[in-house]
């Protein structure tokens, strides 16, 4: 099949919907597919063979994040010409509802579309204010897809429509085989966390504030914080006496990132909420690393409701310390946590995942292929 995937956010800014994308444009081709995928990009020589430039994004907060998101005639023009250029048996776009490509894509297009919803939020006032806006084009979309039930269930309640779920994928070669970092690095007594250091939602400061407890247990533990953001502001917010415990990574490469779950004991996930799904859980499990992770409904639906992780009260950090100091106490606890972990996410490798989403473009794609829309052209 030919088939075309809009990405909504920066493709070369690390996050959740980026790294769905671009795994499942390989686990694709990996099938014999031929696949374009079109995507804002601050630097376009990140783009892989199979990525078409769809111009910058600009950041705009969204959803306790931050979303770099694109629209303009330039950027309309560019999807324009995509779609012109390639006669795609089906159109896949992922959150169409971001003012961004996928939605230039489902605006310009007509045909088998099919759309992925990652996002969850319950209160969406753009949601909610954009859902008349939306109408047209969601009504192109043959089958909607949502990566967990949180999503699915902000797709009912804003736009009123159901959706398949089908759950986000990882490619457990990767991760299972990764080398860990070398020595400092990884000490035997760490603790990983690996997520956008400045987004309050992923939690660091959670982590942060649980170290002086932690100490009191494990004097020799340390704190293993990769991802983008800036460090000097994470090491302030740290006593001065345990800042050497904290060993901050920055953003690592998509090469080392297997690596840097493999370099510790534990990996933690101290996020506060509105997550959808938790792909960095996948990650972790993948990895073959113990996950301790916040009590989030998302997380513990991944978590296989807590058999395959320790889960810990949202931002408690002195239970988190406790949670964290008890496991790297216990090397046989360890191990069966993340041998429970590896057993959970064989059923989310992308070669799984990715014919159950094949299953559905064949359920969409007719006799004729993807076309610009009579008001387009
Ligand atoms: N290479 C690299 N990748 C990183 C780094 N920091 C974070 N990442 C990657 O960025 C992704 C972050 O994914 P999530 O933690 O799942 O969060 P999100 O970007 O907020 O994504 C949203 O959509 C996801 C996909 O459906 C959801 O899983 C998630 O809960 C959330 O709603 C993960 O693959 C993670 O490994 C880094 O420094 N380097």
């Amino acid at each position: 099949m030919k088939i075309g995937l809009a990405c909504p956010y920066t493709w070369d800014v690390p996050g959740g919907v980026q790294v769905h994308v671009r795994d499942l444009a390989e686990a694709l081709v990996a099938l014999g597919h031929e696949v374009s995928v079109i995507t804002p990009v601050g630097d376009d020589s990140a783009l892989p063979p199979y990525g078409v430039d769809a111009g910058h994004a600009v950041p705009v907060p969204y959803n306790g994040s931050v979303a770099r998101l694109l629209m303009g005639p330039v950027s309309a023009a560019r999807v324009r010409r995509w779609l012109r250029e390639h006669d795609f048996d089906v159109l896949h776009v992922h959150e169409p509802t971001a003012p961004s490509v996928s939605l230039l894509a489902c605006m310009l297009a007509d045909g088998p579309i099919v759309a992925t919803f990652h996002t969850s939020n319950p209160r969406s006032k753009i949601l909610t204010a954009a859902h008349g806006a939306l109408q047209p084009s969601m009504e192109k979309v043959r089958a909607r897809i949502a990566v967990s039930e949180a999503a699915r269930r902000t797709l009912v309640e804003h736009l009123g429509v159901d959706a398949i779920l089908i759950p986000n994928g990882v490619s457990i070669p990767t991760f299972e085989r990764a080398a860990p970092l070398p020595e400092p690095v990884s000490n035997g007594s760490t603790v990983v966390f690996l997520g956008r250091i400045d987004e309050p939602r992923k939690g660091l400061d959670v982590l942060l504030a649980a170290l002086p407890a932690l100490m009191e247990r494990r004097a020799d533990a340390r704190l293993l914080v990769a991802g983008p953001g800036d460090g000097e502001a994470v090491l302030e917010r740290v006593e001065p006496g345990l800042r050497d415990r904290v060993h901050l990574l920055g953003l690592v490469s998509d090469a080392d990132k297997p690596r840097v779950f493999r370099s510790g004991e534990v990996y933690c996930a101290p996020n506060t909420g509105q997550e959808s799904f938790g792909i960095v859980l996948l990650e972790a499990m993948a990895a073959g690393v113990p996950v301790v992770a916040s009590d989030i409904d998302a997380f513990r639906r991944v978590l296989d409701d807590g058999q395959a992780g320790r889960l810990f009260p949202v931002g408690d950090a002195t239970a988190l310390a406790h949670t964290l100091a008890d496991l790297l106490a216990d090397p046989a606890r360890r191990g069966r946590l993340a041998e429970r972990g590896r057993a959970v996410v064989a059923a989310y490798d992308w070669t799984v995942i990715a014919k159950r989403i094949v299953g559905v473009y064949e359920m969409v794609a007719g006799d004729r292929p993807v076309s610009l829309a009579a008001n387009s052209a």
